[in-house]
This record gives C-alpha cells, sequence and structure tokens, in this order.
C-alpha cells in the first residue's frame, strides 16, 4: 500500500457506548494505532440497547440476547476479550393464537419433522435453505473486511455482498419474497410471522432482509454471553483505551482553523452536557453511534451544508420487555396439561387480535448456576413477555397465579421497517462524520452494528489516508475468490 504521508488523526470521538460504539473503538485503535486519542461520549450506560436487570439475586437480559453461529465479529470480540459463551439450556417452543397453543414442540426430533412435513410439506426444508443461501452470501463481508475493503453507503455494502438480489430483499417485504420463492401463505401466517413477531415485534410486511435476519435467529446454536452480553461493550472500551466521557452530545458543529503551513483545516467541535455541566472539545474524526430518529437522540448539526437533520425519516418500534417473576397460569394459554408436564420454554404467537403479546419467554439467567435445568410450570420462575404496549396489571393477573416482581423496560427497540424505504440513512454525514446506526435500516442485531463498526473504522482510515483502491470496489467476490 501507498506510504501514508498525511500525519495521523490525533483525536476522535464516538457518540455513543453500545456493541456499536464501542465495536467503533475497537476498530479504530486496530486502524488508526495507539497515539490515536479516542474518546466515547455516553449518555446512559455502556451497553445500550445490552442491558440486564437483577432479579431475586440473578441478572437477566431485558434488551438484545441472542447471537448466531455465523456471527464472526461476536465471536472474534469474545476471543479477544476472554469471554466466554453461557452455558447451553435446553429449550421448547410452542405457538399460541391468543386462545390456545397450536402447535407444541416435542421432545422427539422425529415426532417434529414429521408433524411439520404432515402440515407444511416441504416448506420447512426449503425456509432452510433459502435463510441458508442468503446467509452463505451475507458472509463474505467477512472476508471483504479481512482485506480491508469498505464501503460508503449500506446499499453498496449489500450489493457487494449479494448483488442485486440484496438490494431487492430490503426493498420487498418478507412476505412478497418469501412467496415469490414458493412458500405457501399458510406456512407464512403459522411459522414465519410468529418468528417475526417475538424477534422484531413486526408483521411479515418487514424486509425481506431483515426476514431473512429474524429467520436466521430462530435456528439452532443460538449463544450468550456468558455473564451478560453487555460485557462485550466495556470489554471492547477496556481493549481499545478508549476514554469514556459520561455525557450527552447536544450539538455537533463543523470549524475551520488556518493552518501556518498548508490550507486551512477543518475539525469537528462536540458540544455535551456532562456531570459538570456543559462544555465542548474539537476532534478530526467523529463517528455517531446512536440512532438519529425521535425518542433515541437529540443532537443538533450546525454548520453543514447540505445540511444534516437531527431525526431521520422513518420511527422506530416500541418493544416492551415485562419480566415477571412468577407462577404461570396454564389456562392462559388455553392448555390441558399439567404443570408439572409443561416445559415450554418459548411461546410464540400468532398475528391475531386475541395475541396481544408478541412472546412468553422463560429467562435463564446470564450466569447459570451449576446443577441448573430447566423446571417445569409447579415452580416460580423468570418469565419475559414482549408486547408492542405496556402490560396492565389486569392482563398480569390473567397470565400469572403469582407475582413476586415485575420489572418493564420500554425500548425504541429496532427501526419500524416498511419497505420499499426510499434509501437508507447514510453512513457519511460530512467529510469525516460517520453514521454508524444506518445499517439498522437494513437490519438491527448485534453483529450488523459491528460490521457497521469494521466498515467505519475503515472507511474512516481510507478517507483520511485517501486510499481509495479500498473503497466501493465492484466484484469484489470474484476478485477476492481462491484468496484465504
Ligand atoms: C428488546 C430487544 C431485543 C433484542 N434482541 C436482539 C438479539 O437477541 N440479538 C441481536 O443480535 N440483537 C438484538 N436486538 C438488537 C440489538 O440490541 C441492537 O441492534 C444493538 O444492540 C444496537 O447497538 P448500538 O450500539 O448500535 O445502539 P445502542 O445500543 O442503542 O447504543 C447507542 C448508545 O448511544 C447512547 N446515546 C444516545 N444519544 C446520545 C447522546 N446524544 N450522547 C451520548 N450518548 C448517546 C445511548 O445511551 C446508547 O447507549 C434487540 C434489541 C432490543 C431492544
Ligand atoms: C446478522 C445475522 C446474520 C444474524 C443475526 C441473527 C439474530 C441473532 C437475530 C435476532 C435479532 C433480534 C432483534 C432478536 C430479538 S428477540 C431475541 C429472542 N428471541 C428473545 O426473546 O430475546
Amino acid at each position: 500500500s501507498a506510504p501514508e504521508v498525511r500525519e495521523a488523526p490525533r483525536k476522535i470521538a464516538i457518540i455513543g457506548g453500545g456493541i456499536g460504539g464501542t465495536a467503533t473503538a475497537f476498530f479504530l485503535r486496530q486502524e488508526f494505532g495507539p497515539a490515536v486519542k479516542i474518546e466515547v461520549f455516553e449518555a446512559g450506560t455502556v451497553g445500550g440497547r445490552l442491558a440486564t436487570e437483577n432479579i431475586g439475586g440473578h441478572e437477566y437480559e431485558t434488551g438484545g440476547s441472542i447471537i448466531h453461529p455465523l456471527n464472526l465479529h461476536m465471536k472474534h470480540f469474545l476471543d479477544k476479550l476472554g469471554l466466554s459463551v453461557r452455558a447451553d439450556v435446553s429449550s421448547k417452543m410452542a405457538i399460541f393464537d391468543g386462545k390456545e397453543l397450536t402447535f407444541e414442540e416435542s421432545d422427539w426430533y422425529l415426532v417434529n419433522v414429521i408433524r411439520m412435513l404432515w402440515r407444511y410439506g416441504l416448506n420447512f426444508i426449503r425456509m432452510h435453505m433459502w435463510v441458508e443461501g442468503i446467509l452463505d452470501k451475507f458472509m463474505r463481508i467477512y472476508q471483504y473486511q479481512q482485506f480491508s475493503y469498505s464501503f460508503s453507503s449500506v446499499e453498496k455494502m449489500l450489493h457487494a455482498m449479494g448483488g442485486d438480489s440484496f438490494l431487492t430483499l430490503v426493498n420487498q417485504t418478507l412476505e412478497e419474497a418469501m412467496l415469490a420463492e414458493g412458500f405457501s401463505q399458510v406456512f407464512l401466517n403459522d411459522i414465519v410471522t410468529p418468528v417475526t413477531r417475538v424477534n422484531y415485534g413486526q408483521t411479515v410486511r418487514i424486509n425481506g432482509f431483515v426476514g431473512a435476519v429474524s429467520l436466521a435467529g430462530a435456528s439452532s446454536g443460538l449463544w450468550a454471553v456468558d455473564g451478560g452480553n453487555k460485557l462485550v461493550c466495556s470489554g471492547l472500551l477496556y481493549h481499545s483505551k478508549a476514554e469514556v466521557v459520561p455525557a450527552r452530545v447536544t450539538a455537533i458543529s463543523m470549524k475551520t482553523r488556518p493552518s501556518k503551513t498548508g490550507p486551512v483545516t477543518s475539525f469537528y467541535e462536540v458540544n455535551y452536557i456532562g456531570e459538570s455541566g456543559a462544555a465542548h472539545s474539537t476532534y478530526d474524526i467523529v463517528v455517531v453511534a446512536t440512532p438519529l430518529h425521535q425518542g433515541l437522540s437529540d443532537i443538533n448539526f450546525s454548520g453543514f451544508s447540505p445540511p444534516i437533520p437531527s431525526h431521520f425519516p422513518g420511527r422506530y418500534h416500541q418493544t416492551v420487555a415485562t419480566l415477571v417473576h412468577g407462577l404461570l397460569n396454564l389456562s392462559y394459554l388455553g392448555t390441558t396439561l399439567k404443570p408439572e408436564d409443561f416445559y415450554i420454554s418459548d411461546v410464540l404467537t400468532l398475528d391475531k387480535k386475541a395475541s396481544e403479546i408478541h412472546s412468553l419467554s422463560s429467562l435463564d439467567p446470564v450466569k447459570i448456576p451449576k446443577g441448573y435445568t430447566r423446571s417445569s410450570a409447579t415452580q416460580s420462575k423468570v418469565w419475559k413477555i414482549f408486547s408492542s404496549q405496556p402490560l396492565s396489571q389486569k392482563h398480569l393477573q390473567q397470565i400469572f397465579l403469582s407475582q413476586e416482581s415485575v420489572f418493564e423496560k420500554r425500548w425504541l427497540a429496532y427501526p419500524s421497517y416498511s419497505p420499499p424505504q426510499r434509501r437508507t440513512p447514510p453512513f457519511i454525514l460530512h467529510d469525516r462524520l460517520y453514521y454508524l446506526n444506518a445499517v439498522e435500516w437494513a437490519a438491527s442485531a448485534m453483529e450488523m452494528s459491528a460490521i457497521s463498526a469494521r466498515n467505519l473504522a475503515l472507511l474512516a482510515h481510507h478517507r483520511w489516508y485517501e486510499q481509495t483502491a479500498k473503497i466501493d470496489q465492484e466484484d469484489l467476490h470474484t476478485r477476492l475468490r481462491g484468496e484465504l
């Protein structure tokens, strides 16, 4: 590569200490070396949408909880940080239509296969193959990033992974995409809808790409971090030697300063309110790692031409996570099973008026105690309910025979997807000002934020040193074929 003649940046700011911001700190350190000062502004708690709550002396995930076996950045972070995968606890799924359970997973694998074949023909196997095909293409991003290639927009990144087919996927609904592939409407209603409801709180009218991610999030081998997923965020901050600034960023503006030796140089001024009041600092590069959407951040951008909005079009979907330590009322689920025989851990729901809840899951603590097994419904335990609206006490009394404690967290969780979308927000807001969460409009998941973080660190580096040959290269898949 060309010799780096330009001076290295001195200071970089990252706004947001979730998995996106902390992964950006990690990758920026990797790209720019030890000298650059990296500051991460966090208005709330490090981890952001990765959060836990203590119930009865154990911590439980209230936000992002599962990770796919092929999420290679998340895997890599664990290795780098010396964290481990949480012990696996067996699970069993059922589907609820608001009145009764329409499907219950058997302990016997073969029984499940025969039932599914009987009801849905080859839809199940074909869905597995369809998702695998998309994942195969998705995995190309890791090779591109290993070879330091970066992309200046979400569309260009998606195109490099899966060509026009990925761009079509984000611009059509999952329903349209799957019907076009020959899946039946009954299969979409009975099986695919419960998955999009539990994973994104929405219907099969979400975009096809996030729909495939959602289906991947219902496959086998899913894992979580021992001790809690948010440990990855604090670990990445520590590893990258980034400084956390506990403050809310209120404004970012562009400033210029005359230089004795060369042309006028520009930099960014970040205004924030911290523990000791309002203050500001200047930076060479800034990465915004929080959604620029109503209710999630309110940053004023000034002095930019064209102007940068505080909020991009679209909204985030509310998902309420209600964690109840209590005794489940099986008659709510309309099942005749006795509590001692009820070992279902995940109840998914159909898109019916009667099913106001999106899912009901038995939660395991982030650290599995020795000898822990899933108990039947005879015992009081921690359940998590996802719903769009907060649940009333009356509703909770229908679901539970007794409640020891109730914890409610209202998340603006992920974009409210309604394809076709005009255009995903840009990665590049201005010359050296970047936006990580643009990627969520393709799909929101921990790994998507990590991929975006790696991409922005590479992009910021290549643009700083004017290495254009590593940005937006066409046909990378063919060119890198045969490379390790
Ligand atoms: C209920 C729920 C369940 C989920 N389940 C999964 C799952 O199982 N698997 C999965 O992969 N993904 C899941 N997700 C999605 C996943 O959690 C997110 O995609 C991911 O955590 C986003 O990380 P982020 O760092 O990009 O954003 P965030 O985590 O939102 O981080 C942004 C941070 O910026 C801070 N901030 C905002 N404004 C300012 C400001 N002005 N100044 C300073 N700081 C600011 C915020 O406090 C926040 O900490 C789930 C999300 C939710 C809500
Ligand atoms: C990005 C890729 C290729 C795969 C990610 C698959 C994945 C883990 C998707 C899950 C996304 C998501 C927003 C899940 C929310 S709910 C999770 C769980 N069912 C729960 O009940 O907590």
